[in-house]
C-alpha cells in the first residue's frame, strides 16, 4: 500500500498536527525534524511521498528535495512553505517538487493535495513492479525452480490460487516446498503487498493465531503443518477465518489432513474450511530431473552470497545426485548445495562408489525410478517405456531395492 507520508519540520507543533491529519486519514506518517532524519528513508522502494518544510536549521528542504531527486527521480516531494513566501514556492517548483503548501492550511486541503500525490506514486511503483515482472517473469518462474513437468504444473496451479481468494490446503513431503509455495501464491495475488505472516502450526495458540490475524490483514498467514495445530487453535482459527474474510490461510501439511480428520484427530469443519483449492508439491524423487536444476541454482546462489567462486560441477558429481532418494527433499538438496559451494561436500570415496560401475549403477537406479513415476507405478508401462523385458526389468528393480507400489499415482 502506498501510504506512508515522510514529514519533514523542525516545528513539533506543525509536525504533530500534520501527522496527525495524516493519521487520522487512514496514512502512516514518519515524523523527521531535519534533513538528517529524512534522509535514510528515502529510497526507490519508499512506499510514499515526502513532506518537507523548507526552512531547516542545517540543511533545508531545497536540499532534501535535490536529494529525494537524486535518489528517485519519481517521488513527490511536496514543500511547505511559510504564509506569502512566493518567491520560495517557485523556487521550489522549478527544483522538481510535485506541489507546495502554504502554512497553516486547512486539514482539508493538505490532505487533497498529499492524496493526488500518493496516487501519483501508487501509480509509478505499480509499473516498475509491472516492468520489473515482465523482465523477470513472475514470482513463479522466478522462485519455484525446475524444468521437470510436475514443476511446470506446480508453478500453474500457484498462478490459478493466486487468482482467486479462497483457502488453499498445500500438501507435500517435509521439506519439499510448502512454505515456499505459500509465499509463491501470495506474491502473485492481488494481496501481495499486503503482509505475509508465517506460522509454524505445532507451537500456535488461540492468541498466536489472533495477533497473526491482525497482523496480516488483507494480505495472506501461512500455517505450517497444519494437522498438528492444538485442539484450542484448531477452533480459534475457525473463528478467526470467518472474522477476517479479507485475510487468506494457507495452509501445508505433510499428513493426509483428510485421513486425520476422519479419524477424529483434525476439525471436520475446519478441514472443510481450508480445502478449497488444492496444491500438491511432488517429491524430489518424482521429479528427479529438477534435481541437477536445483543444485545448480543453489551452488551459484551460495557462491553468489559467499563471494566464492562456482565450482565445477562434474557429470559424477550430477550422477552421485540422482542417484539419491532425496527424503529431505528440495531443503537437503538446498543444504548439499551449500556444502558443495564451501567444498564441505562429503566424499563417497569410502563406499567404493566412485568407479563407473558404481555411478552406473546410480544412474540406473535413477533412471528406474523416474520411468516409474512417470507411469504411476505401472511396471509393466515403465519397462516398455524403457525398452526392457518385464523379467529383466524387475530384477534391476529387485537388485536397487525399489518397489513400484511406492511410486503409485
Ligand atoms: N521449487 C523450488 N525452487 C527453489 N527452491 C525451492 C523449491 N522448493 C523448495 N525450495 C527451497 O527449499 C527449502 C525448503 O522449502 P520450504 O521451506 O518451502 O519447505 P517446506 O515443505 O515448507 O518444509 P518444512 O515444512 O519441512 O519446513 C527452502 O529454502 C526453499 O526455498
Amino acid at each position: 500500500m502506498t501510504d506512508r507520508v515522510l514529514l519533514v519540520d523542525d516545528d513539533r507543533a506543525v509536525r504533530e498536527a500534520l501527522g496527525q491529519t495524516l493519521e487520522l486519514a487512514g496514512l502512516r506518517p514518519i515524523l523527521a525534524s531535519s534533513y538528517i532524519e529524512a534522509k535514510d528513508h528515502i529510497s526507490t522502494q519508499f512506499q510514499g511521498i515526502v513532506v518537507s518544510d523548507i526552512r531547516m536549521p542545517g540543511k533545508d528542504g531545497f536540499a532534501l528535495l535535490d536529494h529525494a531527486r537524486k535518489v528517485d527521480a519519481d517521488l513527490p516531494v511536496i514543500l511547505l512553505t511559510g504564509e506569502g513566501d512566493v518567491p520560495m514556492a517557485v523556487k521550489g517548483m522549478t527544483g522538481g517538487a510535485f506541489d507546495f503548501i502554504e502554512k497553516p492550511c486547512s486539514p482539508s486541503d493538505f490532505l487533497a493535495v498529499v492524496g493526488k500525490a500518493l496516487k501519483t506514486r501508487a501509480l509509478v511503483l505499480e509499473n516498475r513492479a509491472l516492468k520489473r515482472e515482465i523482465r523477470q517473469g513472475d514470482a513463479a518462474a522466478r522462485m519455484l525452480v525446475g524444468t521437470s513437468a510436475l514443476s511446470e504444473q506446480m508453478r500453474e496451479a500457484a498462478r490459478a490460487a493466486a487468482r482467486t481468494s479462497a483457502e488453499v490446503l498445500i500438501s507435500g513431503p517435509p521439506g519439499a516446498g510448502t512454505a515456499k509455495m505459500a509465499e509463491v501464491i501470495h506474491l502473485l495475488s492481488a494481496a501481495a503487498m499486503r503482509p505475509f505472516q508465517k506460522i509454524s502450526a505445532a507451537s500456535a495458540a488461540p492468541d498466536t493465531l489472533a495477533v497473526a490475524f491482525e497482523r496480516a490483514e488483507g494480505g495472506s498467514i501461512f500455517l505450517d503443518e497444519v494437522a498438528v495445530l492444538p485442539p484450542a487453535a484448531q477452533f480459534a482459527l475457525l473463528d478467526l477465518i470467518d472474522a477476517h474474510p479479507g485475510t487468506r490461510v494457507i495452509a501445508g501439511t505433510y499428513r493426509d489432513l483428510a485421513g486425520e480428520a476422519a479419524a477424529g484427530r483434525f476439525n471436520p469443519d475446519l478441514f472443510y474450511k481450508l480445502d478449497v483449492i488444492r496444491v500438491r508439491i511432488p517429491a524430489l524423487k518424482e521429479r528427479p530431473e529438477d534435481i541437477p536444476v536445483l543444485f545448480r541454482h543453489y551452488v551459484a546462489l551460495a557462491c553468489e552470497q559467499s563471494d566464492l567462486p562456482m565450482p565445477a560441477i562434474t557429470p559424477e558429481t550430477i550422477a552421485g545426485l540422482m542417484a539419491e532418494d532425496w527424503t529431505g527433499n528440495a531443503r537437503a538438496l538446498m543444504n548439499a548445495a551449500m556444502r558443495f559451494a564451501m567444498g564441505l561436500s562429503e566424499s563417497h570415496e569410502d563406499e567404493g562408489e566412485t568407479g563407473l560401475a558404481g555411478q552406473m549403477a546410480r544412474v540406473e537406479r535413477s533412471l528406474l525410478i523416474e520411468a516409474l513415476t512417470r507411469h504411476g507405478g505401472n511396471a509393466t508401462e515403465a519397462a516398455a517405456a524403457l525398452r526392457l523385458p518385464r523379467k529383466t526389468f524387475y530384477d534391476k528393480l529387485t537388485r536397487h531395492g525399489i518397489r513400484p507400489e511406492d511410486y503409485r499415482s
